[in-house]
């Protein structure tokens, strides 16, 4: 019968499967990739670590809050600065977009920061 019916699943190969239109590989040292499944494979591998690395830090801001006398005294606008100075340094280093993770790291610290506090104001009773 119609291999293709209104409503089912094309027969056409699925986009992760097709071989790119242009160009040869440039990830992994010029080793990838031949598939657009394989682009999101790496891409969501790497997701991965990068969620277990943002948990990680996040254990230690929390860490952090013990330090702190109280909720008011947890921001520290100048240890921020420094780090995205020093992590827009990395970035040009690495060939990452020094705005993505300057913006990217904005984000996360001030909702790390924002966590901290409500840490702070549970645990620094008097
Ligand atoms: C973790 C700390 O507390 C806050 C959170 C920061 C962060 O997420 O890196 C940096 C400075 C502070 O605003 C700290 O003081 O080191």
């Amino acid at each position: 019968g119609d291999p293709s019916p209104a409503g089912s699943a094309p027969t056409t190969a699925p986009l992760t499967d097709t071989k790119a239109f242009w160009g040869t590989p440039q990830a992994a040292g010029g080793t990838c990739c031949q598939t657009l499944g394989e682009v999101r494979g790496n891409i969501d591998r790497i997701d991965r670590q990068i969620v277990a690395l943002i948990a990680e830090r996040g254990s230690y801001v929390r860490e952090a809050a013990r330090f702190k006398a109280n909720p008011a005294a947890v921001e520290d606008k100048t240890r921020v600065e420094q780090i995205i100075t020093r992590l827009r340094g990395l970035a040009v280093e690495d060939k990452a977009p020094p705005d993505v993770v300057e913006a990217t790291y904005r984000a996360l610290i001030a909702a790390y920061t924002e966590e901290e506090k409500k840490i702070s104001a549970a645990g620094a009773k008097p």
